[in-house]
């Protein structure tokens, strides 16, 4: 897979489960949503926004099947247990009683289990005296729960026939790499899939990672991707020569602008749809390599231009979010940029996004239109949503 918008054919998303229902107005910030979703609701959402790529013909996989069938191998059940529990956490006694308990379970309790976590009142009684069971509130995770699996961009991601899984920068989200990890390595499904980058390096997340054309990558650097993340990307993109350039984008960090993703996506080959902010502002560092195999790195200069030469074209044409700079500035937090592509100029969008979808079809792109009341108080949109695992080259 090489570009953001040739025709999508297979796609990973994760129907948000019972992982949601873990969330509190006391735990929501620290697990990274804005507010508490209905998740009867968000289901109903999600299945709409799945339903829409299978009527475009894309071939839809879900996390939690890929999982539970990935564990049925013993090595990946085991793996499954040794992420789930975390013995500094738990103390010799707990981990001891949580870790028989897990080994005994099939692998779609097991599944359920790492995604959406265990509280000290559900652990298994165990025979010995523990403070930590003691000292903590029944209603404590001995097993964080993951509420943001539903955004499969950022935990793995494809750049050519590889798999980058990432390296999560917010404590939330760490547990997902080893989940990932497990489908990827087990499923048969992946057999044989070469990775790239490795997901115990610097932090790197999907939702910053642009594939702007063949050989060409953009990384957002800011609260997520860190510039040694970016520049080991490069690096290992370089190695398995599955990319010539990579752009460095500095990013601020706030959580408006948690990715990349939030503040441009293409729509077309040489097309993006961009926070009017961004457009002005943005710059880039060109990473490539030189002949002798060292690391180059030029800039910084304006995004756009750095863009359209390092894909070898005229220019990247910008269509702004929102029209005036308020509605904007609400448009770009509801992601109104997050848009995915499903084919060249066919792109799906939150139906809230007045402004912006109008913008978009006023230029003559399809905006294919989803709800996201719920879906969105985690901060995503079907860009975050969905992690792009095959799509047929854009004929340039
Ligand atoms: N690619 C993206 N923009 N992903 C959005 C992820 C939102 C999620 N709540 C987080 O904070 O991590």
């Amino acid at each position: 897979m090489d570009s953001e918008v040739g025709p999508l054919r297979t796609v990973l998303l994760h129907r948000p489960g019972n992982e949601l229902k873990r969330l509190t107005p006391r735990n929501n910030d620290q697990l990274l949503f804005d507010s508490i979703p209905w998740v009867d609701r968000a289901q109903q959402e999600h299945d709409a926004f799945a339903g829409v790529l299978r009527e475009r013909g894309v071939e839809v996989l879900l996390l939690a099947d890929l999982l539970g069938s990935a564990l049925d191998d013993p090595r990946a059940h085991a793996a499954g247990v040794h992420a789930a529990v975390d013995g500094k956490r738990l103390g010799t006694e707990l981990t001891d009683a949580l870790r028989s308990h897990l080994s005994g379970l099939g692998s779609l309790a097991l599944a359920e289990v790492l995604m959406s976590g265990m509280t000290f009142e559900e652990l298994p009684a165990s025979e010995g005296a523990s403070l930590v069971r003691k000292m903590n509130h029944p209603h404590d995770f001995a097993v964080d729960p993951l509420p943001n699996l539903l955004f499969t961009r950022d935990s793995s991601a494809w750049i050519g026939d590889r798999v980058a899984i990432s390296s999560l920068a917010m404590p939330a989200r760490r547990r997902e790499t080893a989940l990932l990890d497990i489908v990827y390595a087990y499923h048969p499904l992946f057999h044989g899939t070469a990775r790239a980058y490795g997901a115990h390096s610097a932090p790197v997340e999907g939702g910053d990672v642009l594939l702007l054309g063949p050989g060409v990558l953009a990384v957002g650097v800011g609260e997520r991707t860190t510039a040694a993340g970016a520049e080991a990307l490069a690096r290992s993109a370089f190695a398995d020569g599955i990319a010539h350039t990579v752009l460095a984008v500095p990013i601020a960090q706030t959580r408006a602008t948690m990715h990349l993703d939030t503040v441009c996506t293409m729509i077309g080959p040489d097309a993006v749809v961009m926070y009017p902010l961004a457009r002005d502002s943005l710059v880039a560092y060109a990473l490539s390599q030189r002949d002798d195999g060292a690391l180059q790195v030029a800039g910084p200069e304006p995004f756009l231009s750095a863009a359209a030469t390092a894909m070898g074209i005229e220019r990247l044409n910008v269509i702004d979010t929102g029209l005036d700079p308020v509605t904007a500035e609400r448009e770009q937090w509801d992601d109104g940029n997050n848009t995915l592509a499903v084919a060249p100029g066919v792109v799906i969008g939150y139906e809230r996004n007045v402004e912006t979808n109008a913008r978009l079809e006023e230029a003559g792109i399809e905006v294919l239109r989803i709800a996201g009341s719920e879906l969105g108080s985690g901060r995503g949109g079907p860009r975050c949503m969905s992690c792009p695992i095959t799509r047929e080259p854009v004929p340039y």
